[in-house]
């Protein structure tokens, strides 16, 4: 009896991120529909590595990028999950937010969306120049341009006031803060599976403390951190999601746009408005682990992205022209996202 085909995923992750999603569970599902998941040593040369059917990665830094490119172009036919010229935009805040203004969204959806008003500012006379910032509504948050990864691109403050910017380091991101209920809405995508989760955020700031309120608060990924108070779990459990429709659309627009199957984004719904929501923050390769059934979504994933990729290799070699590009591998169908 002919054995059946088996397929390699080589993944190149910091050990964090390995040890968080490279779970037993996820291996050993994989493993049963035949796709072996073996690490990358990001410290020798990828081209000696493999043989490799995809290569799936989230590490950061030119040599790393340089070490993928050399494998594509001496393994055309291996889908790099994500490309790196596409997860670039993701590492500047501004480039990053940018995607959402990019997005053509059909009408007919009572919500709309968009992003918070918000100036980049690369040097401190910038802070105390009213023509750079004098636009702005406060309180706003202060976000490190850069999103590379590091703890320091995390770390973030909510300004209440104009005298407050003049402490902080540029390059950095000032952002309208927007009142959203203490409630953010994550939305995971993995190729065409969306999944909405709710997670804590910072509490809104009282209409009475605005504008007479000084200084400022440091925080750091707020929604990961383990609160204890009940509040928080009731606002989660009482937050009203966002319509799926409505979700789907969003997260299949910043697909196309951005060109990534892996990625999640931040929403928060403006109190005031009621149904108009704000896109903060766009993470490639998020913490999938916390996702309900995350094994079951990225097994279904590989192998989507894998038989694919082989249909078309065989249907190239048999002279069928039915290669429609990289931004097609890994295409599934869609599902209704849940939050
Ligand atoms: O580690 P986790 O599970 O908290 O995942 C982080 C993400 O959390 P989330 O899934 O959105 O709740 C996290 O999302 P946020 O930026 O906190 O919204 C980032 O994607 C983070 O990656 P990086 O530090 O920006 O490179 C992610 O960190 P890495 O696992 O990629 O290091
Ligand atoms: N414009 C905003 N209005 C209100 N809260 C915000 C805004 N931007 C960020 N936040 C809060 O700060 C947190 C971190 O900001 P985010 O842009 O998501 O950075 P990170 O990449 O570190 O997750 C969000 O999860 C949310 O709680
Ligand atoms: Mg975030
Ligand atoms: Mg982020």
């Amino acid at each position: 009896m002919a054995e059946s085909r088996r397929f390699t995923i080589g993944y190149a992750l910091a050990p964090k991120k390995k040890n968080s999603f490279i779970q037993p569970s996820l291996i050993d599902l994989s493993k049963g529909r035949g796709i072996d998941l073996v690490p990358i040593d990001p410290s020798l040369p990828l081209l000696d590595q493999g043989p490799f059917d995809c290569v799936l990665h989230k590490l950061y830094g030119d040599d790393w990028e340089r070490q993928l490119r050399d494998f594509s172009a001496r393994n055309p036919g291996v889908p790099v999950l994500d490309r790196p010229s596409a997860i670039e935009r993701l590492h500047n805040r501004i480039s990053m937010l940018q995607a959402v203004s990019e997005l053509e969204i059909p009408p007919g959806s009572p919500d709309t969306f968009g992003i918070p008003s918000q100036v980049v500012v690369y040097d401190s006379a910038a802070l105390s120049d009213s023509r750079a910032v004098g636009a702005l509504r406060f309180p706003v948050i202060a976000k490190p341009l850069v999103a590379d990864g590091s703890a320091k691109s995390h770390k973030m403050s909510l300004v209440y006031h104009r005298a407050g910017l003049l402490k902080l380091k540029p390059p950095l991101v000032l952002q309208e803060f927007v009142n959203h209920g203490g409630v953010i809405f994550k939305v995971y995508v993995v190729g065409g599976h969306v999944r909405c989760v709710k997670r804590k955020s910072l509490p809104d700031v009282p209409e009475e403390k605005l504008g007479s309120t000084e200084g400022s608060m440091t925080f750091s990924q707020v929604s990961n951190l383990t609160h204890r108070e009940e509040r928080y779990y009731e606002q989660l459990e009482d937050a009203e999601p966002p319509p799926p429709r409505f979700v789907t659309d969003i997260a299949v627009g910043l697909r196309r746009v951005m060109g990534l199957h892996l990625f999640n984004f931040d929403m928060i719904r403006d109190v005031k408005a009621g149904n108009h929501y704000f896109v903060i923050d766009i993470n490639y390769f998020p913490g999938y682990a916390k996702m309900p059934n995350y094994e079951a979504v990225l097994t279904d994933f590989f192998w989507d992205v894998l038989t694919k990729n082989e249909a078309a290799a065989t249907g190239r070699e048999s002279g069928d022209d039915d290669d429609d590009g990289d931004e097609k591998k890994g295409e599934e169908t869609q599902q209704p996202p849940q939050c």
